[in-house]
C-alpha cells in the first residue's frame, strides 16, 4: 500500500479566514436527538475557505467557475519544493530543474498555523509564476493563503496564472511532507458559479 500524505487543513468552527470573509460555520437541520430518522446538518464557508481550489472566475469575471474547470491539473505527479526563508514572495531561483514536471506545490511555513491568521505570509512572484508557466507548469500550490500578498490590489500573481491559463491550490498543508516527487490528487467540487472550492488535498507516494 503506497504511502498516503493529507495536505488539506481540518474545516471547523474557529477556522482562521480571510479579513472580513465568511466564518465557517455548521449547524444541525434535524437531528435524531429530536426524533428525526437521520441527522442532517449544513455547512456556511467562504469558497476559500482552508485547502482550496481558486477557479478562474476567481480572478477573471469571464472566468470558468468550480464546476466547469478541468480536472487533469489536480490529479497527477507533482513536485514539493522546500521554499521555507523566501520571505515576502518566492523568487525564481527557488524552483528546481523542472524536468517536464507540470504540477509544484510550494512550502513556506515550518510549522503551518492552523490556528491564527498569518497577514504576512510568504506569496509568489509573478515572474516566478510566468517562468514556471514557460517550464510547462499547469498548476501552482502553496501552503499559504493567497499567490499574492494580503494587501495586494493588483493580484499580480495570479494575473500570470491567468495570462498561462494555470490553476491554483491555496492553504495547503506540507509541514510533513519532504520535497520530492508525488501523486497528487486534490479535485475541485463541481459547484455551479463558484470563484473557488474547498479541496481534499492528498499526496500519494510513487511506485
Ligand atoms: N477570502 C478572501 C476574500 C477576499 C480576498 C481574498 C480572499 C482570499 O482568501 C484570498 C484567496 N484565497 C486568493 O485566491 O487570493
Ligand atoms: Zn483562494
Ligand atoms: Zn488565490
Amino acid at each position: 500500500m503506497s504511502r498516503i500524505w493529507d495536505i488539506s487543513q481540518k474545516l471547523r468552527a474557529g477556522l482562521p479566514v480571510w479579513p472580513g470573509d465568511t466564518q465557517f460555520s455548521h449547524t444541525p437541520t434535524w437531528e435524531m436527538r429530536d426524533g428525526s430518522p437521520v441527522n442532517v446538518s449544513a455547512l456556511t464557508l467562504s469558497t476559500h475557505s482552508g485547502t482550496h481550489a481558486d477557479a478562474p472566475l476567481h480572478y477573471d469575471p469571464a472566468g470558468l467557475d468550480s464546476a466547469a474547470s478541468d480536472l487533469e491539473p489536480y490529479l497527477g505527479k507533482c513536485l514539493v519544493v522546500d521554499a521555507r526563508g523566501s520571505g515576502a514572495a518566492i523568487a525564481i531561483g527557488t524552483v528546481p530543474g523542472l524536468d517536464g514536471i507540470e504540477r509544484v506545490l510550494f512550502r513556506t511555513y515550518e510549522s503551518f498555523p492552523h490556528d491564527m491568521w498569518d497577514e504576512n505570509f510568504t506569496a509568489i512572484e509573478p515572474e516566478t509564476i510566468a517562468w514556471l508557466a514557460a517550464q510547462g507548469v499547469k498548476l501552482v500550490g502553496i501552503d499559504t493563503p493567497s499567490l499574492d500578498p494580503q494587501d495586494s490590489k493588483t493580484m499580480d500573481a495570479h494575473k500570470a496564472v491567468l495570462a498561462a491559463d494555470m490553476r491554483i491550490l491555496e492553504g495547503l498543508v506540507l509541514d510533513d511532507v519532504p520535497p520530492g516527487l508525488y501523486e497528487l490528487i486534490a479535485l475541485p467540487l463541481p459547484i455551479a458559479g463558484a470563484d473557488a472550492s474547498p479541496v481534499r488535498a492528498i499526496l500519494r507516494e510513487l511506485p
